[in-house]
């Protein structure tokens, strides 16, 4: 598959509101407010900026200065004095016209995140993708795992799920719809789910013998597809740092790894604060796609990945990054460029790459299927 390469921004944003198409008497259709997060993933040309000042490795900081701007009416605002139904999805699609007015090109996805756990994401065509965020804390124990291997001992985890569900909001000549389901409607799919995992230790569960994150998201997928023919996505984070997604047909896990690095980017323009030796904490995730080994119960060890990327990880981690790329190479994509060109030989599961600079920023290299994004 060719390679796609996009710019990511995340913007946080203030604001107060009230729902007004939910049913009497729900909790949102009542003045509350929201720490918002809105973000977009576009495909930047080489150079774009809103402004004069654009050069090859500042556009990830030029989108999320066209995002700023397009937020900063919302922020601290009363958003039904901007929009009568001010809904994650009404909200995105007005991020959306925002950037398409600003100039922004390329643009895949603008999302927008009302709480830490739920959010929508929206592509050109109306497309809307929400997910909703759950948590339980169990025990478990891979049964199948190598003597030795620290996850063979019972120990328990803090785990995460995330349920996507992809949904035609464009209204097919009616107009787009102000929200696809309700939260709600989907944490109440959960909570029978949630009563049966929390506090619980997943082995003793019929089908969750061997509890790989693979094997509780297939369990979970044939749990609730039946009931919810829009889910698109299972996605379970077995710790902080690690996870898999499964879409009923295949399983992708993705490790997440965190670098200290400083960097000059010397093609910047005169006066620019980034032509001097400045520094960044790197969130880098690698996103990995293989078949389901049915014996071991999952694709890859998250283990091995962090073990076969480490020689790579040692020459980014507290070093130079521009001399180490190169100057015009030091910026996300860039980055993401060269980390895919050393991982390739040892990782060649590896699919997609995710470089952030500050939470939210960064870019996201391509080579296989997107599958869905995760919380910003
Ligand atoms: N593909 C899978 N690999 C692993 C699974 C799994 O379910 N699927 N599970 C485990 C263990 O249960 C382990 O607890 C989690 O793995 P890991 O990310 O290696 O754990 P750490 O948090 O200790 O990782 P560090 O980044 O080193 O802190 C193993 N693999």
């Amino acid at each position: 598959m060719t390679e796609q390469l996009f710019h990511i921004a995340a913007v946080p944003f203030e604001a107060a509101l009230r729902v007004p198409v939910l049913p009497a008497g729900h909790r949102a259709a009542r003045l509350h407010g929201h720490s918002y997060r809105a973000r977009v993933r576009a495909a930047l040309p080489v150079g774009w900026s809103p402004g004069p000042d654009g050069f090859a490795g500042g556009e990830t900081d030029a989108l999320v200065a066209a995002l700023a701007e397009v937020v900063a009416p919302l922020d601290y605002a009363d958003l039904n004095a901007r929009l009568p139904v001010p809904t994650d999805e009404n909200l995105a699609r007005f991020v959306h016209a925002g950037l398409r007015d600003a100039g922004v090109p390329g643009v895949a996805t603008v999302g927008l995140r009302s709480t830490e756990d739920t959010g929508a994401d929206l592509a050109p065509d109306g497309h809307a993708h929400l997910w909703h965020r759950f948590r339980f804390e169990a025990a478990h124990q891979l049964p199948q795992v190598p003597a030795g291997h620290p996850c063979g001992r019972m120990h328990g985890h803090g785990f995460e799920v995330i349920l996507h569900l992809d949904q035609d909001l464009a209204g097919g000549g009616t107009g787009p719809a102000d929200m696809g389901v309700d939260f709600d409607a989907i944490a109440a799919l959960w909570a029978p789910l949630h009563a049966e995992l929390d506090h619980a230790c997943l082995n003793d569960i019929p089908g969750l013998e061997n509890p790989t994150s693979e094997l509780l998201c297939r369990w979970l997928w044939a749990r609730l597809k039946p009931a919810v023919p829009a889910l698109s996505w299972v996605t379970v984070y077995e710790t902080a740092t690690a996870g898999c997604h499964f879409d009923g047909a295949h399983y992708r896990i993705w490790k997440e790894l965190r670098f200290e690095s400083a960097l000059r980017l010397e093609q910047a323009p005169d006066g620019d604060r980034r032509r001097r030796l400045h520094g960044h904490s790197y969130l880098l995730r690698l996103h990995l796609s293989a078949p389901l080994d049915e014996v071991l119960g999952w694709t890859l060890d998250y283990g091995d990945v962090k073990a076969l990327f480490k020689p790579v990880y040692e020459r980014l981690d507290h070093h130079r990054l521009d001399t180490l790329t190169g100057p015009v190479g030091a910026d996300p994509a860039g980055l993401a460029r060269w980390i895919r060109e050393q991982a390739a030989a040892d990782l060649p599961w590896l699919e997609r790459i995710d470089l952030q600079q500050t939470p939210g920023c960064g870019a996201v290299l391509c080579w296989g299927e997107l599958g869905p994004a995760l919380p910003a």
